[in-house]
């Protein structure tokens, strides 16, 4: 007879070793990317085929982070973000991102034994080039983004690296580091830097991005805040988080939602670059994630929302596209919905609900 494992719990103790290596790649990847951004320089940066930018540390951190799973999990297969197309192209650019490289595993290399280390620009070509795995309904791989808000890294502001493993089309385990993120983004001189995890079943928990690595068991566990908006007293503090860029998403069709649910204030809405939207709701910073699409050809990228989406999860949240369907992480690459909703599970239903208004109001 065989067992179903869809509806089976997932135990802690199946995936240690994947919490420790994705947690300890993150983690050199984001520290790397930090020191990279304080002083990345025009020629470090490059314009893709398809008009976005790349930079020495997303090139870096995606190396880094794939040979740390090959090392570990050498049958894993990886959906990244990134080629080595543009390297192959460009010696000074190869050699600055070999040399970040071996800056950082310098400084942290009692991690080597567990990490593995690249020493050559061959090495880093073939690593990176191991992120083109075409994902899929079955199987196990992971989802990578080696910088997810490449144009808030450019600018100084938030960005994060973010890493989930996808079993069978279910997001299993999720990592996120944000090297920029305010312990409280509301405190004026607030510690920066951390390191978000989920395990599926497991919950969500955060620790400082920058102090030594502690057991997942001893990391600080985090929850979404349950606002209701029926409560009057709920309604003024409910925050939203949004995109900066406004090519990403739609500010204008965001705004007629916080109108609806009459929480349009001036104050209430945070806009960060990355999938920090997604850490700030897991630990109760903010309430709701809106991102309505600002052109319905567009399809959003499994790496820019798989992590995120199992820390909402696991700290007591939805996440949906602009329809309220659960995101499908087994259909490729890419995802096949639009728009994406992520709020507490008693907000969102109302969430859903006053995107269908505006769009129904707009037809
Ligand atoms: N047109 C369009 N619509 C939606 N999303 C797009 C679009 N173009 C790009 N991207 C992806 O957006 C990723 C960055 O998302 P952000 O949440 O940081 O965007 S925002 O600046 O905060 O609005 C960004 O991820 P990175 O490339 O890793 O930075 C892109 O994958
Ligand atoms: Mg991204
Ligand atoms: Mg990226
Ligand atoms: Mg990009």
């Amino acid at each position: 007879m065989s067992t179903s494992t869809s509806t089976s719990i997932t135990n802690f103790s199946d995936y240690t070793r994947e919490i420790e290596i994705a947690q300890l790649a993150v983690k050199r990847a984001s520290i790397l990317t930090k020191k990279i951004s304080d002083h990345l320089s025009s020629s470090e940066t490059i314009v893709k085929s398809d008009n976005s930018p790349v930079t020495v540390g997303d090139f870096a951190a995606q190396a880094i982070i794939i040979n740390s799973i090959k090392k570990n999990f050498p049958n894993d297969f990886i959906v990244a973000e990134e080629n080595s197309k543009d390297i192959l192209k460009d010696e000074v650019l190869a050699k600055d991102i070999l040399s970040n490289i071996l800056e950082i595993q310098k400084e942290d290399s009692e991690n080597d034994s567990n990490l593995g280390k690249l020493t050559s620009v061959e090495d880093i070509v073939k690593y990176i080039d191991f992120g083109n795995y075409q994902g899929g309904p079955k199987g196990r791989f992971w989802a990578l983004d080696p910088i997810d808000g490449t144009k808030g890294f450019i600018r100084g502001d938030q960005f994060a690296v973010c890493l989930a493993l996808i079993e069978d089309g279910k997001v299993k385990l999720g990592v996120i580091g944000c090297p920029n993120l305010p312990h409280n983004i509301f405190l004026k001189n607030s510690e920066k830097g951390g390191l978000f995890t989920a395990l599926k079943d497991n919950g969500s928990f955060f620790q400082d991005l920058y102090a030594d690595l502690k057991p997942l068991n001893e990391q600080v566990k985090i929850k979404m805040n349950q606002f209701n908006f029926d409560n009057a007293e709920d309604l003024p503090k409910i925050k939203i988080v949004e995109g900066v860029e406004k090519g990403h998403s739609s500010h204008d069709v965001q705004l007629k939602i916080k109108q609806l649910l009459n929480i349009a204030t001036e104050k209430n809405t945070v806009r960060f670059d990355s999938q920090v939207k997604y850490c700030c709701l897991s630990k109760g910073d903010a309430d709701i994630y809106l991102r309505l699409p600002k052109s319905m050809e567009y399809e959003e990228k499994i790496w820019d929302h798989a992590a995120g989406n199992i820390l909402i999860t696991e700290s007591g949240g939805i996440v949906s596209d602009m329809l309220g369907n659960e995101l499908n992480f087994g259909e490729g690459r890419t995802l096949k919905s639009k728009g994406i909703i992520a709020a507490s599970k008693d907000l969102h239903p109302k969430v859903i609900e006053a995107v269908e208004k505006v769009f129904k109001n707009a037809s």
